[in-house]
């Protein structure tokens, strides 16, 4: 994608893809809104994680998540082909390397939707090209009533959610931006608003170097 916003009549500069990174406790809607913002975006490429849990109902192999055995995602982790990946509620997470590195070449923006161990590990290694951004529920009944309501996990798995939930909240100050999810439409709005806002910084933008240069040469 081009430089939006900085780009003008004169100069239209290539910018750098941005890793837009999402977490929260689960239920709090980091799925639901990352979806939406790619909807609304659709040159905005979301990152597929690879993952040891089951699929739910409805989850589609290499859509949702790339559903892997125990033994592939090991072998996997061997390789080097993650950028990362994590233990969470028991099952392996991880990050693929490729498809990534190919759409931040191009310039074009990823969002993941991932913990905050991964969000650590993606803005030591990346720290100008990433914008973390963390997602709270109103209150941890409604967390609770979202992961009830989303019918997708057993009693059992949704009290292991509530369990670690405030484990993920503990590190909300590493995050850049903070997005309370109590009206969808707002919240998805505030992420809008950050990922533009974002496009527009400086260090995204290597080409206004030689631009600049240009411009004071002129008369
Ligand atoms: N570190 C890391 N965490 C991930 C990755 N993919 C998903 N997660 C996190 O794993 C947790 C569980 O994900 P999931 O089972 O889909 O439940 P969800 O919380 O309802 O989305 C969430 O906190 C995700 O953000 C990944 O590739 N790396
Ligand atoms: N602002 C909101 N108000 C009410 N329900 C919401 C809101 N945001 C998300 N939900 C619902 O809460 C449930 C959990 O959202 P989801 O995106 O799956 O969370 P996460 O990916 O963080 O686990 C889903 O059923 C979703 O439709």
């Amino acid at each position: 994608m081009s430089g939006d916003g900085l780009s003008g009549p004169v100069f239209r500069g290539r910018r750098r893809g941005l890793m837009f990174v999402l977490s929260s406790p689960s239920g709090a809607g980091k799925t639901t809104l990352s979806k939406r913002l790619i909807a609304l975006n659709p040159d905005v490429v979301l990152s597929i994680s690879a993952t040891t849990r089951k699929p739910r109902p409805g989850e589609v192999d290499g859509q949702d998540y790339f559903f892997l055995s125990e033994k592939a995602f090991k072998q996997k982790i061997e390789a080097g082909e993650f950028y990362e990946w994590a233990k969470v509620f028991d099952h392996y997470y991880g990050t693929p390397k490729g498809p990534i590195e190919e759409a931040l070449d191009e310039g074009r923006d990823v969002v993941f939707d991932i913990d905050w161990q991964g969000a650590r590990v993606l803005a030591e290694a990346a720290p100008d090209d990433c914008v973390r951004v963390f997602i709270l529920p109103p209150s941890l009944a409604l967390l609770r009533e979202r992961l009830t309501k989303r019918k997708q996990d057993s009693e059992e798995i949704i009290r292991g959610r509530m369990q670690r939930a405030k484990d993920e909240i503990e590190h909300w100050q590493e995050y850049d931006y903070v997005v309370l999810n109590d009206d969808f439409s707002r919240a998805l709005e505030k992420m809008s608003e950050i990922l533009h806002a974002e496009r527009l910084k400086r260090v995204r933008h290597p080409w206004l170097e030689g631009f600049v240069e240009e411009l004071m040469k002129e008369e």
